[in-house]
């Protein structure tokens, strides 16, 4: 059993408090001093036992009250950002001064090959076979410069953030591993964000002018707005233009990715939890994006994938402006306008008892569609070029092209995962590249597009053999388990993972 003791804070009376749990020879296994709090993890306390301990309790001066509670705060932040960690998709480390590794995401453990109790322990300089590493990180405070590094033959970019103990001493460093096929796309979701409005959607074809048109107009309209398009094609791009270009202008805008976060903290994270909503809360409470974004918008990503509960939560918020903070009493009320986007079909999550037709209504008062790709093919070679200057200039090469052949190669792919596999093949083209001129071959656009395995050709790697099969056996599974949520259940495993697989191959 796990209890919180709660007690007014005079000088010594946490001491008391142990003293007296220590008379009663109680096998506590875990204890957290915060004050007024002092949690305590004692397996074999039961009901009576309690009583007991609650009465002996009782009898200390400024004693307040003794509750049951289902973990202790160190426990419970530590899961959370275990689930933040795992959420991560590129490896994450955590290293202390001399280098080792301390803390490793799921990522970083698939991608070193290496057993998490083997990769804690490990100094970057084995990690990575690279001696002169250790030295590079301190000459620079753990800052390093973005650079090119290797794990297990794998390319990755390597980003530095240094870590500081309280007294401000760099006590070692934050290491992230971007994949080169997402760097590009994190590049540009970051871009997102500067103020910028539809001149930002490139593209010139009849469809997108058409579709820019309409949302400039959508924009000026305070309602709800719902934009469906397949994955990848710049949904996101879109709701942040129609906030830059609405009078909400000048306030916040904050996106929420509804599939890549567990209920409880999706739930946490848009409505805020108040004081003592868990153990391990702060203490002033949180408040949630719909609190900080007040007069601004909310992006509500892959809204199809809301839990039940959150469905009805958010169906509150929209009907009346109101909502309560996770285990608050308050009545809050917010003012921020709900731009929502989904790559399924919301109808028919509807008739199959998915998703609640009353929040469909809700959402969908405004709604603007976004083509994929391959439906305007005018698109591809302008966002190509600007996509090239961009990966150019981030991995610091001079100007490169594309050869005529790369440029007939790209109008003739498929483009399943729309503007952002694009994206990622050129800067996966640009990485790899030697020369100034990129040719239809480095373009790897068999791979990008997928079907390598399918047609008899030998496969390149065991990555991408495995890529192939989870794909495939994904594909055919969410035609019966039709949502992130499900299909994790079928398979044993995470939502997030799922979530993020389904993503990644462009499923649904
Ligand atoms: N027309 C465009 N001009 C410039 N960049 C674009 C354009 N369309 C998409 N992008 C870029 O492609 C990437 C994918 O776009 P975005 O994240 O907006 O897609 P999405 O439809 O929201 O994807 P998902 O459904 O997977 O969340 C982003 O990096 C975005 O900046």
């Amino acid at each position: 059993m796990r209890i919180d003791v709660l007690f007014a804070d005079r000088v010594g009376i946490a001491q008391e408090v142990l003293a007296a749990v220590a008379r009663r020879s109680l096998n506590v296994t875990a204890v957290e001093v915060d004050p007024p709090h002092i949690y305590i993890e004692a397996p074999a306390l039961d009901q009576a036992g309690l009583r007991d301990l609650r009465a002996q309790l009782g009898r200390i001066a400024g004693m307040r009250s003794v509750e049951v509670v289902d973990f202790l705060p160190g426990a419970r932040r530590r899961l959370y950002l275990e689930a933040l960690m795992a959420s991560q998709p590129d490896p994450v480390l955590a290293v202390d001064a001399g280098g080792v590794v301390v803390v490793a995401n799921s990522a970083a453990v698939s991608a070193s090959g290496m057993a998490e109790e083997n990769l804690r322990g490990t100094s970057v300089q084995a990690l990575f076979g690279d001696p002169g590493l250790l030295a590079a990180l301190v000459d620079c405070g753990f800052q390093l410069p973005v650079r090119e590094i290797e794990l297990e033959g794998e390319p990755y970019m390597l980003e530095t953030v240094p870590l500081h103990d309280p007294d401000g001493r760099v006590a070692g460093a934050f290491l992230t591993l971007h994949a080169p096929s997402r760097m590009g796309e994190r590049l540009s979701a970051l871009r997102n964000y500067e103020p910028g409005s539809f001149e930002t959607i490139v593209g010139h074809s009849a469809e997108i002018e058409q579709l820019k048109q309409r949302a400039a107009r959508m924009a000026l309209v305070d309602a709800p707005l719902l934009i469906t398009g397949e994955t990848g094609t710049g949904k996101e791009l879109l709701a942040h233009a129609c906030h830059a270009g609405s009078r909400r202008a000048a306030e916040p805008f904050f996106a929420l990715n509804c599939a890549a976060l567990p209920e409880n903290l999706a739930e946490s994270e848009l409505f805020g939890y108040s004081p003592g909503a868990f153990t391990g809360a702060l203490r002033g409470g949180k408040p949630g994006l719909l609190e900080l974004a007040e007069g601004g918008t909310v992006f509500l990503d892959e809204v199809g994938e809301l839990s039940p509960y959150l469905q009805a939560k958010l169906l509150r918020f929209l009907n009346d402006g109101s909502f309560r903070r996770v285990g608050g009493d308050r009545e809050l009320k917010a003012n921020v306008r709900i731009v929502s986007a989904t790559h399924r079909d919301l109808e028919a999550m509807v008739a199959a008892g998915d998703f609640r037709q009353d929040l469909l209504f809700r959402l969908n008062v405004l709604q603007l569609h976004m083509p994929p790709l391959r439906e305007r093919p005018g698109d591809i070679l302008p966002l190509a070029e600007l996509f090239l200057e961009r990966a150019c200039a981030q991995t610091a090469r001079g100007p490169m092209r594309l050869s005529a052949a790369a440029r007939a190669a790209l109008l003739d792919n498929p483009w399943v995962g729309n503007v952002r596999e694009l994206q990622n093949v050129i800067f996966r083209a640009v990485t790899m590249s030697e020369r100034k001129v990129i040719n239809a071959g480095e373009l790897e656009l068999a791979r990008a597009a997928g079907p390598a395995a399918q047609d008899g050709r030998e496969v390149a790697s065991l990555d991408e053999a495995v890529a192939e099969f989870e794909k495939s056996l994904l594909q055919r599974l969410y035609k019966d388990f039709p949502s992130s949520r499900r299909l994790a259940r079928r398979l044993g495993t995470s939502h997030s993972a799922i979530a993020t697989r389904l993503r990644r191959y462009g499923i649904g």
